[in-house]
């Protein structure tokens, strides 16, 4: 396969972070950029169902470019979600308003796996959103890089058996302890299945990879040892061997496991480039259990944007010099809530770029001051 030409890109900011390379200022996005705190989503929505936005590429790519054109981000994220791949295998899912996302026949004994189609080809059942990332590649032009996605595999297998969200996810952790055997198979089917989508994601147009364990922390450490990290680490190194094999150059990985802190160290050390935090970690402490060997990713509590302008410059001039401009992108510690003001994520945005600017030259003149002084 030819790779795809796209329009070259102005801004790698965050791919340098990624890689731990210098940067200017420090690059900034925000998980769940195009959503419904936006009114132009709003708009969208009014006339299109949320997997129908999702399934149609002229749209998802609009829906993405939304945040783009109003702030100043250094990503695009493609607009889709992580329960795309459970419907490839054979799931149905409803987004019911008000309600979040459901599966009418969710997993309910391993019986019930029967149901599945582990073998989906993704090419076929995912061509959609492959094509959404081609097209929104190309209407970037070069603007920022474009971020492709998936759930985490135990994400993935919570939502398959509880049907929904839950609080305590009893029901699929009950597979955990009940029925140990198939839970590692599911995670399996699932985890190959995953793989395929990202490298395809990247083949497709994708200049990095987020990887969203949303309910890992529900896990605690045992679990999460067996049945969490294994499988995020094949996820690590299938895909960046399935690109290696097809000739496609290797694209930053970031692994976003939620409320697992208690892994931060494990987590470090299964092959991806970048780690993203929610905002229960001090960044301080988040450096320490990492060994300054990962680039971080986060955290500023989705709250602090109903901050006023004073506050939120505090918290975010706090958190910059906590988690230093090297190997940092900066983020929310989870996904904008739809209530968000507008301003609140103008400000972040602008916040983060100003004092890290300012803060990149002075690491620079600081550095050539030693250097300077060396001779
Ligand atoms: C757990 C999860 C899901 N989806 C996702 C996760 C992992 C991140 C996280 O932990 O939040 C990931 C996701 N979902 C969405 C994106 C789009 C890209 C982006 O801008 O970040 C991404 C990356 C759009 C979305 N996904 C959803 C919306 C809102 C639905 C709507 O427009 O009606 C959006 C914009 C719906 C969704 N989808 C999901 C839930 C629980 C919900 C309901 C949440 C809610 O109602 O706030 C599953």
């Amino acid at each position: 396969m030819t790779a795809k030409t796209f329009p070259p890109l102005k801004n790698d900011l965050i791919l340098r972070a990624a890689r731990g390379e210098p940067v200017e200022r420090v690059p900034v996005w925000v998980m769940r950029q195009a959503g419904r705190y936006l009114p132009e989503f709003q708009e969208i929505r009014k006339k299109h169902e949320f997997f129908e936005v999702c399934k149609t590429p002229e749209l998802a790519c609009e829906v993405t470019l939304q945040p783009i054109r109003r702030f100043d981000l250094d990503a695009a994220i493609i607009f889709s979600d992580i329960l795309v791949v459970p419907e490839a295998m054979g799931l149905e899912v409803q987004m019911l308003p008000g309600k979040g996302p459901s599966f009418p026949q969710p997993l309910d004994t391993p019986d019930d796996m029967k149901r599945l189609k582990p073998d989906t080809d993704v090419y076929v059942t995912l061509k959609y959103v492959f094509d959404a990332i081609t097209l929104t590649r190309t209407k970037l032009e070069g603007k920022c890089p474009l971020l492709g996605f998936s759930g985490a595999p135990w994400t993935l297998m919570a939502y398959m058996i509880e049907g929904g969200g839950s609080t305590t996810y009893s029901k699929s952790k009950k597979w955990l302890y009940n029925h140990a055997s198939q839970s590692h198979e599911l995670l399996m089917w699932v985890t190959k299945v995953v793989i395929k989508y990202l490298i395809g994601q990247v083949e497709a147009g994708a200049q990095m990879l987020q990887i969203f364990d949303s309910h890992a922390g529900i896990l605690g450490p045992d679990l999460f040892s067996i049945f969490g990290i294994p499988y995020l680490k094949m996820i690590s190194q299938g895909v960046k061997e399935g690109l290696k094999e097809k000739g496609i150059n290797q694209v930053p990985m970031t692994i976003f496991a939620k409320d697992a802190h208690f892994a931060l160290k494990d987590l470090s050390k299964i092959g991806y480039d970048v780690l993203g935090l929610d905002w229960t970690i001090s960044p301080k402490r988040a450096r320490e259990e990492t060994h300054c060997c990962i680039t971080l990713q986060g955290n500023l509590d989705p709250c602090a944007l109903y901050a006023d302008e004073a506050q939120l410059t505090q918290l975010v001039e706090r958190m910059v010099k906590e988690f230093g401009t090297r190997g940092y992108i900066a983020n929310l510690g989870h996904g904008i809530y739809p209530d968000t003001p507008l301003s609140g994520m103008q400000s972040f945005v602008e916040l983060v770029h100003k004092h890290t600017e300012e803060l990149c030259k002075q690491t620079v003149q600081e550095k050539n001051d030693v250097k300077c002084g060396d001779h």
